[in-house]
């Protein structure tokens, strides 16, 4: 099988064109194709697949390194776009793609940097999906020690955005592990742990649902941004700062779309006998 291995701001993806392969893969063998030492080793497997519905020129599907298959992902969305590119199966530069949540517009601009349509954020507790009697800006979660203040947000997948003094001291894996599968959320959540320079700099760490902390999150930027501009403490462009690097994030509000602008790079191609 040929593959790709390319990356969003560190946050690595294994990239397979399902168009011109037969390709199947059963989540044991994703586990075993993500392992660092033994396989390949991604945060992401990304499969590229023909479009199922007449607006999309691709359908895409999403697989974290636990096997699990999800519905979204903001940095492998940039990372798809250079893909098919590079492999010319388009050479147009705005493309239409559907995942599990349905259809994302994607523009790769002239220096090679993409800019996603992400569609508009969700709050409502039961879309995330996430238990809570009404919707809040701000929730409070009981762990066994502690409570903590968070915003909640759908951005086709289920984030939890936690805002921190300082990201390089934020309990980012203790604390995400245990909220990433607390009850409240029963499909899980990705943990995004934000530190608020001024109204347009954030820092941002996310430790993400079936992998653990990432370089970066493109999802969980969007989240991080859309959760503060829900809170009253951003202004509709941000610039967020994660481990891997920098993504500008832009939403008006509302109903309004959210968009994601950041690079994404191509690292090698391989082949690997299953
Ligand atoms: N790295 C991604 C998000 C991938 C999916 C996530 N771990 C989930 O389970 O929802 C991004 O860049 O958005």
């Amino acid at each position: 099988m040929n593959f790709s291995k390319m990356h969003g701001l560190g946050n690595d993806f294994m990239v397979i064109d399902g168009i011109t392969q037969n390709v199947h893969l059963s989540s044991e063998s994703i586990k075993r194709l993500a392992n660092r030492h033994t396989g390949i080793g991604f945060d992401q497997l990304l499969l590229v697949e023909p479009p199922y519905n007449p607006d999309a020129d691709f359908h895409y599907r999403i697989f974290n390194a636990d096997g699990s298959e999800v519905e979204q992902c903001g940095n492998g969305a940039r990372c798809f776009a250079r893909f098919v590119r590079l492999k010319g199966l388009i050479k147009k530069n705005v493309l239409k793609v559907s995942t599990q949540k349905g259809l994302i517009t994607l523009t790769v601009n002239s220096d090679e940097t993409v800019r996603v349509n992400m569609g508009s954020p969700v709050f409502a507790p039961s879309k995330v999906p996430f238990k809570a009697i009404k919707e809040e800006k701000t929730y409070i979660i009981r762990t066994q020690d502690q409570t903590t203040l968070c915003g909640v947000v759908s951005m086709g997948n289920p984030h939890c955005v936690i805002q921190v003094d300082d990201v390089v001291t934020a309990p980012v894996t203790t604390l995400g592990s245990v909220l990433e599968t607390h009850e409240r959320f029963p499909e899980k959540a990705n943990i995004g742990f934000m530190q608020i320079i001024d109204r347009r700099n954030i820092k941002l760490r996310v430790f993400e649902r079936g992998v653990g902390e990432t370089q970066a999150c493109g999802t969980g930027a969007c989240a991080a941004v859309a959760v503060g501009i829900n809170q009253g403490l951003l202004d509709n462009k941000v610039s967020v700062n994660l481990p891997g690097g920098e993504l500008l994030i832009e939403w008006q509000g509302g109903n309004s779309p959210l968009f994601m602008t950041g690079s994404a790079t191509h690292v090698y191609d391989g082949f690997i006998a299953l």
